[in-house]
């Protein structure tokens, strides 16, 4: 084996591994960025960006045979398959020229092309002819999606979030298996676009919606289109001549057998860990077998070693991955004074219809004393005035805030304009805000953000602070 000997190896040219790169190199011009398969990232290629790409137009789809309530009536619409999963690659491929440009910014020899695994702490193998020493090395391998053995077998008729945007044309029906996130933003788009989905789950979960009033809401909401089971009972699955035939449990018609052009398996993304060969690194592992981490310096133990992105299992969304990259490379750099980052208030966005949000400390997943120390409001878009002019009233936000203090900490949302409700409620968990404090500011109508407003209302009275009637009544429009 030829060997090289750096200060900094990072493994991994995803979106951790490249802001840990540029980082790292803020330290030290002897260093490495390694990576196995393709340079462009799991986000432009085959993740948020073509999913996204994907969900727009199933939402131009709906927006156009919906636009029919407002006495528009739009006719004749129809999906050209071809045409939606031509442009989502376009839209996708230059996403990904966009990031294999500032690939090639980077100089040749600080790249290397070959899976990298642990030959003993400190050492590593890139493909079978290179040894690299690394003194420090940065762990950012991503993550991939688990097929579990029920799935095998099925050759080009499974499909997961690395094939799907691949297909020529849209399937004319399909099984999705998983009701996490990606399978219930693909599944609802797809089904949007006229492809005949039946969405399977098997524990309950649902796009990661941690309340329970919550989550039977958005069961209800996304079953109205779609049929969704997320404690599916599946008792065969096997190819057929023109798809894969299932035979599972309708929640009203009993066992039914039914064959689908295709199945897209989403049963969860686990951490690329596995060929690393971590029983060289000699860095302790928990159960999951993931190096044990800690949170503010991406740190693996007192080792030099930094794990990040969704190689650690936590937070698996991308502005953590580039944060935990430069939090990581640039500790690498400074080994061993290896300083705390302050991290920023959790936050994600799932893009469905309603969407969900998620931000801050997740009160809805406490229990006993623990939640006793937080106060909750609530409001339904329901009657909200801006959501009923658009026709999007429907959905739940609760908001949290700390009993005593008054702080607000964090909140769970499926409604109209999640994605920004969501940044808007992060940002004031970041800060450190009072309810009170978010009260104060100024709300303008109609709007969404009134809902918000209401909300922060229930809140504030279950935190004993009540805001005087007289002002708020003034401000209010009809409707808010
Ligand atoms: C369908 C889908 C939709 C998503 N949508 C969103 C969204 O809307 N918003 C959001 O915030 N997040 C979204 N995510 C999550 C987001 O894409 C990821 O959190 C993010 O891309 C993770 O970046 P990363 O750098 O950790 O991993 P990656 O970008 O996957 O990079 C890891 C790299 O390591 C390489 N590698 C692995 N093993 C080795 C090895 N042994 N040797 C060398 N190289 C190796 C891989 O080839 C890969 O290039 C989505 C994910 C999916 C699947
Ligand atoms: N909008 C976004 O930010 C976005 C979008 C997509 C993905 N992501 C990230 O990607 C991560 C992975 O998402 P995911 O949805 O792949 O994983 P997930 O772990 O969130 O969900 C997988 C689901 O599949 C279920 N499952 C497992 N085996 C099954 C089986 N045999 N049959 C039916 N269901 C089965 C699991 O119980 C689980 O509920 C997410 O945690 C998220 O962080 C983010």
């Amino acid at each position: 084996m030829d060997k090289r000997k750096v200060d900094i190896a990072i493994i991994g040219a995803g979106t951790a591994g490249l802001t840990a790169y540029n980082a790292a190199r803020k330290h030290t011009d002897n260093l490495v960025l390694i990576e196995g398969d393709t340079y462009g990232t799991t986000c432009a290629r085959m993740g948020c960006m073509p999913s996204k790409l994907l969900i727009a137009a199933a939402d131009s789809a709906h927006d156009a045979a919906r636009a029919a309530m407002f006495g528009v009536a739009v006719e004749g619409i129809r999906i050209n398959g071809e045409a939606v999963l031509e442009r989502v690659r376009r839209e996708r491929d230059a996403f990904v020229s966009s990031v294999l440009e500032s690939m090639e910014a980077i100089p040749e020899s600080h790249k290397l092309m070959g899976r990298a695994r642990f030959l003993a702490p400190g050492r590593l193998a890139v493909g079978d002819a290179l040894e690299v020493r690394a003194e420090r090395i940065v762990i950012a391998t991503g993550s991939s999606p688990h097929i579990p053995a029920m799935f095998q077998g099925l050759g080009d008729r499974l499909l997961t979030n690395d094939s799907l945007f691949e297909l020529q044309t849209l399937p004319a029906s399909i099984a999705v298996f998983g009701t996490g996130v990606v399978g219930l933003e693909l599944g609802q788009a797809l089904s949007r676009l006229g492809v005949h989905v039946r969405l399977l789950g098997r524990d309950g979960a649902l796009g990661g919606i941690v309340d329970e009033e919550i989550r039977d809401y958005a069961e209800r909401c996304f079953s109205e289109a779609f049929y969704l089971d997320t404690r599916s009972e599946v008792a065969d699955l096997s190819p057929a001549d023109n798809g894969v035939a299932i035979t599972f449990t309708h929640q009203e018609r009993g066992e039914l057998a039914e064959t689908f052009e295709r199945i897209l398996v989403a049963t969860g993304r686990p951490p690329n860990l596995t060929a690393l060969d971590l029983h060289h690194s000699g860095l302790t592992l928990d159960d999951a077998g993931i190096p044990v981490t800690d949170t503010a310096t991406l740190q693996c133990g007192d080792s030099p070693v930094f794990l990040v992105g969704d190689a650690n299992g936590q937070a698996a969304v991308l502005h953590e991955a580039a944060q935990e990259g430069r939090i990581a490379g640039d500790n690498a750099g400074r080994y061993p004074q290896v300083q705390a980052a302050s991290r920023q208030v959790p936050l994600s966005v799932v893009f469905t219809h309603p969407q969900i949000a998620s931000v801050g400390v997740p009160v809805g997943r406490m229990s006993g004393a623990k939640r006793k120390g937080f106060a909750v409001g609530t409001v339904s878009f329901e009657d909200q005035g801006r959501s009923k002019v658009i026709g999007k009233n429907r959905g739940l936000l609760k908001v949290y805030a700390q009993r005593g203090s008054g702080v607000f900490v964090g909140a769970e949302m499926l409604g109209p304009a999640a994605e920004h409700i969501g940044h808007l409620l992060a940002w004031a968990a970041q800060g450190r805000m009072t309810v009170r404090e978010m009260l104060g500011m100024p709300f303008y109508h109609p709007v969404i953000e009134e809902g918000v407003r209401t909300a922060l209302k229930d809140l504030n009275a279950r935190l004993h602070e009540s805001v005087a009637c007289d002002d708020e009544c003034l401000e209010s429009g009809p409707g808010a």
